[in-house]
């Protein structure tokens, strides 16, 4: 391989965001320079530190676009990533880009590099752009330094997926088939709707599902405009916005309320959030829609507090009752499927499970989480790489140790969300999960699914986590069974990841079951990954 490499770092729009994360991507480039020099390699920063914007990131698709016009089309590339990035900022570059490609990221939590690591190579494949992908603690691993020799000699890393089953090659067990068949095959007949609060959050290509291959599935998308949202929010009287934080304040939940709007959650914003929930319903309601995504980032964000305590709340079966202008309750007694940040292939996911799981008689609320980072963790409970799944929004109370009383509002980081708006935190009780990804490749619509434990951690191990992270986000500390942390993160094509409960261990493996071969009746192709019970023989 040519001994120069170049590199270009994706980064945020927002420059509170690349302002606060540059010091990390510098002291990661250093790091990942330093080994590649032991090697014999340079490498060559396609684009410099700008002193005006006081950051050294790509921050929109033209100067993306621009970058890559210097970058020789046969050159090797690294992307390398420690902050949560757009990946259209690069995506354009790198569909015209011969040269052998290694998207990158450092193990760590303290910025989401990694889940924006996931969102670029879920990108890339649905791009059908050929890339290779590493990640590491300090650089120093086995695995890193395995892999990165691998890409210097031969071009590309390939990552075994011994633990991955399709459908296809299995055989589930006949009673178990027909149940997923059955209610799928209903669910297409009979038709849903999407409704799209403004396509295409913070560059998440992979997220945007083509409307043909939606179409197959018997979803069809309602496109809908977050200025319409806005617009509702004016409607909504100060009064139906007291009853919804009333409701919220008799469960027992927490608001942490200061007085400074500007780095503290006021009640005022706290109103107005809830000022869009009952906006949303009304909305969702006026199109007929089974489920809504609003992706706040990209306009709204400019207008009004983050749009997360409304997505946990609809995602919740037992919420603040809604009424239209006439009277009428709206989606009377249950959730309202809500999928985080317009992510269509969590759309689709979070409504089939929230049916699927009610007809298998088990609670159906399900959310997306960031797969944001983890460590092996040990105790007397647990011994395992314990990861941690976390979201700014959409996690339902009916996850939380709890419940409302377990969860708590705080201001969202203003770098990310500078009119605030609180969260819906709380730490995810502990118990047996149904994992899922739906993603788009070859274009077509696949799956990956598993099952896995949301355990329990001592309160100073959750502390830790949160501190590592962002403590203003609901947690889940995950296990996923029979997928290793590097299986995990070569074969998941996507920053999220869809969670449900299930009652207990062999309801997990049988409802995993049932839903796959729900999916495969929609078209979608799909992938048990670990050790799932595909034959439904070890909980007899
Ligand atoms: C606020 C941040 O941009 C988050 O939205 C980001 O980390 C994600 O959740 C990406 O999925």
């Amino acid at each position: 391989m040519n001994k120069e490499i170049f590199l270009v770092a994706s980064g945020d729009l927002r420059i509170a965001a690349n302002q606060s994360c540059w010091e990390t991507q510098d002291q990661m480039e250093k790091a990942l320079a330093a080994v590649l020099e032991k090697f014999g390699y340079h490498i060559k920063r396609a684009h410099a530190y700008n002193p005006e914007k006081k950051h050294g990131f790509i921050d929109s698709q033209r100067m993306g676009i621009e970058v890559f016009k210097t970058i020789d089309k046969d050159a090797p590339l690294i992307v390398a990533e420690s902050v949560w990035q757009y990946s259209h900022h690069v995506l354009a570059g790198l569909t015209t880009h011969r040269g052998p490609i290694l998207t990158l990221a450092n193990f760590s939590g303290q910025w989401p590099g990694l889940v924006g690591l996931l969102n670029l190579n879920g990108s890339l494949t649905k791009a059908n752009v050929k890339y290779s992908s590493l990640w590491s603690v300090n650089f120093d691993d086995e695995f890193f330094l395995n892999g990165i020799k691998s890409w210097l000699s031969n071009g590309e890393i390939n990552h075994p997926e011994t633990h991955v089953k399709s459908f296809a090659a299995v055989k589930i067990p006949a009673a178990d088939e027909k149940i997923g068949r059955d209610f799928a095959a209903k669910l297409k007949d009979e038709k849903a709707i999407m409704g799209v609060f403004d396509e295409g959050c913070m560059g998440m290509f992979n997220a945007i599902v083509p409307d043909d291959l939606l179409h197959a599935t018997g979803i069809f998308k309602e496109r809908l405009s977050q200025s319409t949202l806005y617009a509702r929010m004016l409607t909504v009287s100060d009064s139906d916005a007291e009853k919804v934080l009333n409701w919220l304040l008799d469960k027992g939940m927490k608001f942490d309320w200061g007085t400074d709007d500007a780095t503290e959650l006021t009640k005022a914003q706290t109103l107005t959030q809830c000022k869009m929930y009952v906006a949303a319903l009304r909305l969702a309601d006026e199109f007929g829609c089974d489920t809504i995504g609003i992706q706040y980032q990209q306009g709204l964000k400019d207008l009004v507090p983050a749009s997360d305590l409304v997505e946990g709340l609809l995602n919740n079966q037992d919420r603040p009752p809604v009424f239209d202008e006439n009277g009428k309750e709206l989606y009377a007694g249950e959730a309202l499927p809500h999928f985080n940040e317009v992510d269509e292939c969590a759309g689709i996911d979070g409504l089939l499970t929230y049916r699927l799981w009610q007809k298998l008689g088990m609670p159906g609320e399900n959310t997306l989480h960031d797969l944001r980072w983890g460590e092996h963790f040990k105790s007397d409970k647990v011994d395992d790489f314990v990861w941690v799944f976390e979201i700014s929004g959409a996690a339902p109370p009916a996850h939380h140790v709890g419940g409302y009383a377990g969860s708590d509002s705080i201001r969202q980081p203003a770098m990310f969300f500078k009119f605030g708006g609180g969260s819906l935190r709380g730490v995810a009780k502990p118990g047996h999960l149904v994992w899922s990804r739906v993603y788009v490749i070859n274009n077509e619509l696949h799956c990956d699914l598993g099952v896995g434990k949301a355990v329990e951690l001592p309160k100073e191990e959750t502390d830790r986590r949160w501190n590592e992270t962002n403590y203003q986000w609901p947690i889940m500390h995950a296990t996923l069974d029979g997928v290793t942390r590097d299986q995990m993160m070569a074969r998941h094509k996507a920053n999220h990841i869809q969670v449900v409960y299930a009652t207990d261990e062999a309801a997990a493996h049988r409802a995993c079951r049932i839903k796959a071969a729900a999916l495969e009746e929609l078209g979608i192709k799909t992938h048990f990954c670990g050790t799932v019970d595909v034959t439904g023989t070890k909980f007899n």
